[in-house]
């Protein structure tokens, strides 16, 4: 298989049908993922950063175009491509535990023991650093945590490509960084390929080996793309003051700001 089209999207087109007519939201989506790469996803509100993850992750179908993951197209929804979403998402009357619990049932239930699977649960709650709160629901714990809780399960599943849509928008900004740093371990650890979408300049430069930067919509595109060649580890601190990641900071902003500048809601 070619790693470099790990994800392999060829002229995808969006046309959404709405009680108004047609809505064209996104036109000649051309993309290749490589296998382990660390892709964000950015452009102002409303351009169809959300559409193109939701086509990658199954839950869409495009209009016109294909999309395929290891060189089998995307037909719907699959735990191997599995979505990380801002509002975590998770089962209020379950535990922490059985959050994750659950998706690990899904994929490896049939072929291993209980035991094996309390052991997967149990991993990947450590990875994210909640083993200690295994037994409490949501609502005992903060943003940040649950945030945690959706990502431990979302890895549990050994996704092929984890999806994540704006993951810590809602978070305040200490402990998006604290999981941005997280996030940048575990993937290193567990060689992940990632989409993710971001209003975050720095986010997206911090994290990215390619940053995605798309147009307007209606019929939103690909603009342009920025390679970021910096090296990993990457230190939050370190960065700051770094020529290079200054330079594609100030790219990722000349193409909001300038070409495609967006007067009614300023993104980002
Ligand atoms: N199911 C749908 N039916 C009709 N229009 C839709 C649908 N989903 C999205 N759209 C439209 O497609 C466009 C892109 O939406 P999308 O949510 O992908 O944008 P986004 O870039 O993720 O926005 P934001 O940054 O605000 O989350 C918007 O104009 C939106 O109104």
């Amino acid at each position: 298989m070619d790693e470099s089209r790990f994800i392999d999207i060829e002229g995808v087109e969006m046309v959404f049908h709405t009680k108004k007519g047609v809505f064209h939201a996104l036109r000649e989506i051309d993309l290749k993922v490589a296998k382990g790469e660390f892709i964000t996803l950015i452009g102002h509100s409303g351009c169809g950063k959300s559409t193109l993850l939701n086509l990658i992750a199954g839950l869409l179908q495009p209009s016109d175009g294909v999309l395929l993951c290891a060189n089998r197209e995307i037909a719907g929804p699959s735990p191997e491509r599995s979505v990380v979403f801002q509002n975590h998402s998770l089962l209020p009357w379950l535990t922490c535990y059985e959050n994750v619990y659950l998706g690990v049932e899904r994929v490896f239930g049939k072929a291993e023991s209980k035991a094996q699977l309390r052991e997967r649960t149990m991993a990947a709650l450590a990875l994210v650093g909640l083993t200690h709160a295994e037994t409490k629901r949501p609502h005992e714990i903060s943003g940040g945590m649950k945030q945690r809780v959706g990502i431990a399960r979302a890895l549990a599943m050994e996704p092929k490509v984890l999806l994540m849509d704006e993951p810590f928008g809602a978070l305040d900004a200490l402990t998006r960084a604290h999981l941005q740093d997280e996030l940048l371990k575990i993937v290193a650890a567990t060689k992940s390929t990632v989409v993710m979408v971001t209003h975050d300049v720095d986010e997206a430069v911090l994290l990215s080996d390619r940053i995605v930067m798309m147009t307007n919509g209606p019929a939103a595109t690909i603009g342009e793309i920025v390679n970021v060649q910096l090296d990993r580890p990457r230190d939050r601190v370190a960065l700051a003051a770094d020529a290079k990641y200054m330079e594609y900071r100030t790219a990722v902003l000349e193409f909001l700001y300038r070409k495609q500048a967006h007067p009614a809601k300023e993104a980002a």
